[in-house]
């Protein structure tokens, strides 16, 4: 487990961290989820020793690191820009961490060939990095940092220099790589997707708070605030709710919704709106909306459901919201 209590860094007037307490617990794979600038990797660097803290303390399996090196604390730390030694092998870099603790060359070399078996590389260990392409390259990466057996494995956007593509396929490879290796791993990146993807546990930051901590499916089903449901989806504003665009459901008849609209406490209400475009998105079907003063929203519907309601722009529409987390219903009013 690892344990950060009330950390405070200021870079003079700002506060990067505002006070951060985060526990992670050992052997799970957390994201430090938050928009750029928010502080998560502050707070990485400061779990790693790259930065002092002004106030607070980081201990790792227990230990009070706070005043500790990083070559001390037992971590492997991977950047999103991997300086990578370029006139080693791919042997060479993942054996380094290795060479230099002067560990036998036997034992180097069966270490080595698992990691580049685990990190699918055994065809390559003679290559440079200039003969890798990005994505290789991070997993090198990951092999080195795993070489010496850290207890606490952390990454900073360690995808976020790669294309789409490859970025999906690396961080579904990272969680079977977690699964297999169980090391205690942090990550940081700004992507909600990436962390909603990968993770057990995300910590969402906002201008060097924390405003949640939880699993993926709490923090997307029951968001503490605002900027978390922002966040961790697209959310549309019904009045002075938001809700997802998802928990829409369109009917035709206005006094159906506004029935059934009466059966749910504490709902925003009925809000009437016109279609302004209908885009299909693959499996469902976006549905842009603007009400009568003017504000914008989206709801997100099945394919089946819009062709159901063969709904076409200019039509008037009436959203309805029950909860900022729960269904929302619209009914469509034709004109
Ligand atoms: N060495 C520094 N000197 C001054 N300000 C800094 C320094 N390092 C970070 N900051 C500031 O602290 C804040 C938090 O930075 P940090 O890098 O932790 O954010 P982040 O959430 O990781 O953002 P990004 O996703 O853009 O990397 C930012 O506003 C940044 O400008």
């Amino acid at each position: 487990m690892i344990t950060v209590t009330n950390a405070r860094k200021n870079y003079g007037s700002f506060a990067a961290l505002d006070d951060v307490s985060l526990e992670i617990p050992k052997g799970s794979l957390t994201a430090l989820l938050g928009p750029s600038g928010s502080g998560k990797s502050t707070l990485l660097r400061s779990i790693a020793g790259l930065e002092t803290l002004d106030s607070g303390a980081v201990t790792i399996q227990g230990r009070d690191v706070t005043d500790e090196p990083p070559q001390r604390r037992g971590i492997g730390f991977v950047f999103q820009h991997y300086a990578a030694f370029k006139h080693m092998t791919v042997r060479d870099n993942v054996a380094f961490g290795l060479s230099i603790r002067k560990r036998p060359k036997a034992e180097i070399d069966t270490k080595v060939n698992d990691l580049l078996e685990i990190v699918g590389l055994e065809g390559f260990r003679n290559r440079y990095p200039a003969q890798l392409s990005g994505g290789q390259r991070q997993r090198m990466a990951l092999a080195r940092a795993l070489a010496v057996d850290p207890q606490v494995l952390l990454l900073d956007e360690p995808f976020g220099a790669l294309d789409a593509k490859v970025r999906t396929d690396l961080r579904q490879w990272l969680r079977r790589l977690h699964d297999e290796v169980h090391v205690t791993t942090v990550l940081v990146t700004h992507d909600q997707e990436e962390a909603l993807d990968v993770a057990d546990r995300i910590a969402v930051l906002d201008k060097g708070r924390i405003q949640q901590v939880g699993d993926p499916v709490t923090l997307y089903e029951r968001p503490a605030n605002d900027f978390v449901m922002s966040f961790l989806g697209s959310v549309s504003r019904l009045g002075d709710q938001l809700v997802r665009p998802h928990d829409i459901v369109i009917e035709r008849d206005l006094a159906t919704a506004l029935a059934l609209d009466a059966d749910v406490p504490g709902s925003p209400g009925v809000v009437t709106a016109v279609v302004e475009r209908v885009v299909p998105l693959g499996f469902e079907v976006r549905v842009d909306l603007r009400t009568e003063d003017g504000a914008h929203f989206a709801a997100q519907v099945s394919r089946r459901d819009a062709a159901d309601l063969q709904l076409h722009a200019g039509e008037v529409v009436a959203a309805r919201a029950i909860g900022r987390s729960s269904v929302v219903e619209t009914a469509a009013l034709a004109i």
